[in-house]
């Protein structure tokens, strides 16, 4: 038999955090404490998480050109927002919610069947991770890649709980409606035809990744997840019925809490609507934060291009006094460069920026 393959990377002992929390409760290892500058301090924000824009999906399926003017400005001013009469069954939020769970719950040699490699984002375990020295997350994450197929690694689709695939399946479906329509009513907030963005991604790369976060003894010394932007170009959070508050997201150099409503997904821009958008839409910064006594459960979805476009800022947001920002690039790179690094707010970006003021 040929020798495993040994991988270059040297992440060092991860702890499992679920197996932390249920057998030392009150110890947190060194590597997960932060540094001060990186501790959650309370978010005093002036801003409250109320003042996150609400859009209702039904109102613009209506066409309602409120609601597209609404969306638009959501856009620009925070990058988040929660979208609410969205149309997706609510028994599938709730059995996403239930697999995920039942998921979690299982025996830790059962969830290391489907073992995250080091440097690699799929599987369970911490992804991100790239040296033994870096700080790590209070969070249990499982991802996969759901479209293409391929993007699939099917020996990482767990056999156990039943159904989890079956769930999975449909509700990327869900999802992914959800993220067509979303663009096309932000292409018509922008004043430019509805199906510009879908024209231009090619068959849209999707992934899915949940995230657990065990209570924690010190949730001011740690992070449930460090502070980044997401490289997608929408992606779609859904939190768990009951969950504590966790995301965070950076407006105006302050951490502002998302207050989940319930049955609402969470939308963000990513990097690529930044990029494609010449920074009329910015990505926004954001993190979890985890909680003394309850625990957390984030279930989201990556909508981004196919990894073949090449990309770049669109010839409708480039003009005189909007001189280019970002060079071209294939998305494929792109994304490769964002899971080969750690997570670091907006710094993956820098891969797109054109460094002086010269035109694309
Ligand atoms: O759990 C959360 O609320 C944040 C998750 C997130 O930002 C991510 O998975 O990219
Ligand atoms: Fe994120």
């Amino acid at each position: 038999m040929a020798p495993a393959p040994i991988s270059p990377i040297n992440v060092g002992h991860i702890d499992d955090v679920q197996e932390l929390r249920k057998f030392k409760p009150n110890t947190i290892p060194q590597r997960f404490i932060r540094d001060i500058q990186e501790r959650p301090t309370q978010a005093t924000a002036l801003i409250s998480s109320s003042d996150i824009p609400t859009i209702d999906l039904s109102k613009l399926l209506k066409g309602n050109r409120d609601e597209i003017l609404h969306l638009y400005s959501a856009c620009e001013e925070w990058g988040f927002f929660q979208v609410i009469n969205h149309g997706i069954a609510l028994n599938l939020l709730e059995n996403i919610e239930g697999k995920a769970m039942e998921f979690f719950r299982l025996p830790l040699e059962e969830k290391q069947k489907y073992q995250m490699a080091p440097g690699t984002v799929q599987g369970y375990g911490q992804a991100f991770v790239f040296s033994e020295h870096q700080k790590l997350d209070w969070c249990n994450m499982f991802a996969l890649g759901v479209i293409p197929d391929s993007i699939r690694n099917n020996l990482l689709w767990p056999k156990k709980p039943t159904n989890f695939s079956n769930t999975v399946e449909i509700y990327s479906k869900e999802v992914r409606k959800l993220c067509q329509n979303l663009l096309k009513y932000i292409a018509l907030g922008l004043g430019l035809k509805k199906d510009l963005f879908e024209e231009a991604f090619g068959v849209a790369v999707q992934a899915i990744r949940m995230n657990y976060y065990p209570p924690c003894s010190r949730p001011d010394l740690v992070l449930g997840l460090s502070p980044h932007s997401d490289g997608s170009v929408l992606t779609v959070l859904q939190q768990g019925k009951g969950s504590s508050v966790g995301l965070q997201i950076l407006k105006d150099d302050k951490w502002v809490p998302v207050q989940p409503i319930p049955d609402a997904f969470v939308i963000n821009i990513g990097d690529t609507m930044e990029v494609v958008t010449n920074g009329r839409f910015k990505s926004v910064e954001h993190r979890a934060v985890t909680h003394k006594h309850s625990d957390r459960l984030s279930i989201v979805t990556f909508y981004a291009p196919s990894y073949d476009i090449e990309l770049g800022p669109m010839p409708e947001f480039v003009d005189k006094k909007n001189p280019c920002k970002y060079r071209r690039y294939n998305h494929g790179e792109y994304s490769k460069h964002y899971v080969t690094n750690k997570l670091q707010g907006k710094r993956t970006l820098e891969f797109a920026k054109i460094p002086t003021k010269n035109s694309c």
